[in-house]
C-alpha cells in the first residue's frame, strides 16, 4: 500500500510498543522507513522487540524502559530521545484493561486503569508537544483507542470512561495546536486478537460478544497491517490538513453490535471469580518481567 520511503525521516515514539498492536504498529513503521523508538515496563520483552524487528525489517529500533504513570519517568525518556533528534511522531498506544463488575472494583483498580489510559497518554503528549512547540517543530499525534468512546461499554468501565477522555483530548487539542503544525488524531479499532487483550478481556472463553467473529459485519477479526497502514497514512506527508478525527477501523461492527459485552450480564459471582483469577494470572506474569512500574 505504501512505498518503503513513504515515512523515511520521520522519529516516531510509540508507547506499549513491545508487545501486540503495538509492536504490529512499528513493524509497519519500520517498513515504511520510519526511525521508531518503543517504550514499556518490561526490558526482555522489548529487547527481544527490538531485535526481531530490526531483522525483520532492516529498520532502526530503539527502546526506553519507562512507566507512563509516572510524569518524571516520561519526561527523562523524552528528554533521552529528543537528545539524539526530535520526533515528528508520538502514537499513544500502551493501555491497562480487564474485564469486571464495576461493583466489585475498588478505587486501585479504577486508577490502575485511569492512571495508565488517560493521564499517560496525556503525559506523553504534553511532555513531546511542549518540546514541539518550543522548537517549532510540525508533528503527528494519534492515539490508539476503542469503538468505546462512542457506544459505552460494560464491564469495562474505566476503559471506557479514559479513552473517551483522551478522545476529547484528540479534538481538543487539535485546535489549540493546530496553529503549531502539530495534527491530534486517534484511530478506534474493534476487535484485533492479541495475547495482553484475550488474557484481560476473555481469559475464561466466557466474555462472549465480541470475541465472536461472526458479529462484525466482514465476518473477521482486523489483520494487523490494517491497523499499521492507517497509522503509516496519519503519520506520512501529504494529509497535513487531517486532524481532530477519531477513525474507526473495525469492519462495522460498533454499528452492528455496539454493546461489547452486554451479554455477561447473566453471568454469576462464580463466573467472575475465575475471570478475576485467571487475569490475575496473566498479571502476575506480566510483573514478574517489569524493570519499573
Ligand atoms: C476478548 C475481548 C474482545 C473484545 C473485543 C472488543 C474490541 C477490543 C477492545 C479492546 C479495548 C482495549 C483493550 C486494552 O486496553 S487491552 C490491554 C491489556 N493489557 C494490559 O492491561 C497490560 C497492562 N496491565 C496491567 O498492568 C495489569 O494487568 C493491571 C491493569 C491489573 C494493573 O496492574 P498493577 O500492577 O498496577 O495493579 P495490581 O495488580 O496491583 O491491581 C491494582 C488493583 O486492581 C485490582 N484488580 C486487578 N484485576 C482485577 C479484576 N480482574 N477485577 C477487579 N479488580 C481487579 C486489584 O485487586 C488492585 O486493587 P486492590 O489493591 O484494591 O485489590
Ligand atoms: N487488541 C484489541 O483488539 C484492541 C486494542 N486496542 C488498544 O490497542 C492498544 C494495545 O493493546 P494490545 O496490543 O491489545 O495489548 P497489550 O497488552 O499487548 O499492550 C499493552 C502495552 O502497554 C504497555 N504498558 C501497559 N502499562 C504501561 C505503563 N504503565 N507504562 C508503559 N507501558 C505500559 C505494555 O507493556 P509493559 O507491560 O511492558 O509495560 C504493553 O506493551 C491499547 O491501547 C488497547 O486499548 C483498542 C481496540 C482493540
Amino acid at each position: 500500500m505504501f512505498s518503503h520511503n513513504t515515512l523515511t525521516q520521520k522519529r516516531i515514539l510509540i508507547t506499549g510498543g513491545g508487545t501486540g498492536l503495538g509492536k504490529e504498529i512499528s513493524r509497519g513503521l519500520l517498513q515504511c522507513g520510519a526511525e521508531v523508538y518503543i517504550c514499556g515496563r518490561r526490558e526482555s520483552v522489548l529487547q527481544e522487540c527490538c531485535e526481531e524487528l530490526s531483522a525483520d525489517t532492516g529498520g532502526k529500533i530503539h527502546y526506553r524502559i519507562c512507566d507512563i504513570r509516572d510524569p518524571d519517568s516520561i519526561e527523562a525518556m523524552v528528554d533521552s530521545i529528543f537528545q539524539e533528534g526530535p520526533l515528528t511522531g508520538l502514537i499513544n498506544n500502551a493501555a491497562a484493561n480487564f474485564i469486571a463488575p464495576t461493583k466489585d472494583l475498588s478505587p486501585r483498580g479504577y486508577q490502575a486503569i485511569r492512571s495508565t489510559v488517560m493521564d499517560g497518554s496525556f503525559y506523553t503528549v504534553l511532555s513531546v508537544g511542549k518540546r514541539w512547540i518550543k522548537q517549532q517543530i510540525p508533528g503527528s499525534i494519534v492515539s490508539n483507542l476503542v469503538t468505546w468512546v462512542w457506544t459505552g461499554s460494560a464491564f469495562v468501565v474505566p476503559s471506557a470512561m479514559a479513552k473517551t477522555a483522551i478522545d476529547s483530548m484528540t479534538k481538543s487539542l487539535a485546535v489549540e495546536w493546530g496553529r503549531y503544525g502539530i495534527r491530534v488524531n486517534a484511530v478506534a479499532p474493534g476487535p484485533f486478537p492479541t495475547e495482553g487483550a484475550w488474557d484481560k478481556l476473555n481469559p475464561t472463553g466466557k466474555s462472549t460478544g465480541a470475541t465472536d467473529s461472526e458479529s462484525v459485519p466482514m465476518r473477521r477479526y482486523g489483520k494487523m497491517p490494517e491497523l499499521a497502514n492507517l497509522m503509516t497514512f496519519l503519520q506520512a506527508d501529504g494529509c497535513e490538513y487531517l486532524t481532530g478525527q477519531t477513525i474507526a477501523i473495525d469492519g462495522g461492527h460498533h454499528l452492528a453490535a455496539p454493546s461489547t459485552f452486554a451479554s455477561l450480564a447473566d453471568l454469576n459471582d462464580d463466573d467472575w471469580q475465575e475471570i478475576r483469577d485467571s487475569i490475575k494470572a496473566s498479571a502476575e506474569k506480566e510483573k514478574s518481567q517489569r524493570s519499573t512500574g
